[in-house]
């Protein structure tokens, strides 16, 4: 069954369920981990949820997902919510975020694994699989990528909300890596879209900026 709330979307009522104990969740550790902005958090299912969510309908059959800089869980939680049976990663390098993460999915009845560690080394574990790979709110483009890399070049997707600065994060993108980008409307924001990524080919023949000039 499907059920959609006021301004929410619309979902299994498992499904329902389990996003409405993240809801709780992150409502009751907010005060302590500030794991939002605080003037968001009245419209946690659209700002937040919503805006997660489009992700998964984005890749609704990905079996294996790696969600990078998780913080609140968003997306990783809510992709391993819209399908339990997903193999889901969160990488975060906070440990009371971990904490978060691991309590939260435990409740949502979730199994995702949690990497506690910076993106920069988690991700050298050749047996960490990804049909998708995301990043919400971390770093400018080119920098998702250099963190993504490992897992783009082993053919996975690249799923990066942006908002209204995408064009400029995706010609500095261009001069650093060789990719096919397509730009997705969002649902949930006016100006933001999502950039999905494929065909990665490494480091950029030519080009004016070195990957390595990224700034963090
Ligand atoms: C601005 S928050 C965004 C969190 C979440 N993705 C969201 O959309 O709300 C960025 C998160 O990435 C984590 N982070 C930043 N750099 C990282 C790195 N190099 N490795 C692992 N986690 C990192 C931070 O601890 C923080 O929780």
């Amino acid at each position: 069954m499907s059920r959609r709330n006021a301004n929410g979307p619309v979902v299994s009522r498992e499904t329902r369920d389990r996003l409405s104990i993240f809801a709780d969740e992150l409502t009751r550790w907010q005060r302590a981990l500030n794991l939002v902005s605080p003037a968001s958090l009245p419209d946690l299912w659209t700002r937040h949820i919503d805006d997660s969510l489009q992700l998964a309908d984005i890749a609704p059959d990905a079996r294996t997902w790696v969600d990078l800089g998780s913080g609140g869980g968003l997306p990783g939680l809510i992709v391993a919510a819209a399908d339990p049976t997903r193999r889901v990663v969160l990488v975060e390098s906070d440990s009371r975020k971990c904490a978060f993460l691991r309590s939260t999915a435990r409740r949502m009845d979730l199994s995702v694994t949690v990497i506690e560690a910076r993106i920069e080394t988690a991700l050298t574990d050749a047996a960490i699989e990804a049909e998708v790979v995301s990043a919400r709110a971390l770093a400018p483009l080119a920098r998702l990528i250099a963190y993504a890399q490992p897992l783009l070049l082993n053919g996975a997707i690249g799923l990066f909300p942006k908002g209204r600065n995408v064009s400029r994060e995706l010609t500095e993108a261009q001069e650093c890596w060789n990719f096919e980008a397509e730009l997705l409307a969002s649902r949930t924001e006016p100006d933001g879209r999502i950039v999905r990524i494929q065909n990665f080919a490494g480091p950029a023949l030519t080009g004016g900026r070195h990957r390595d000039d990224i700034a963090p």
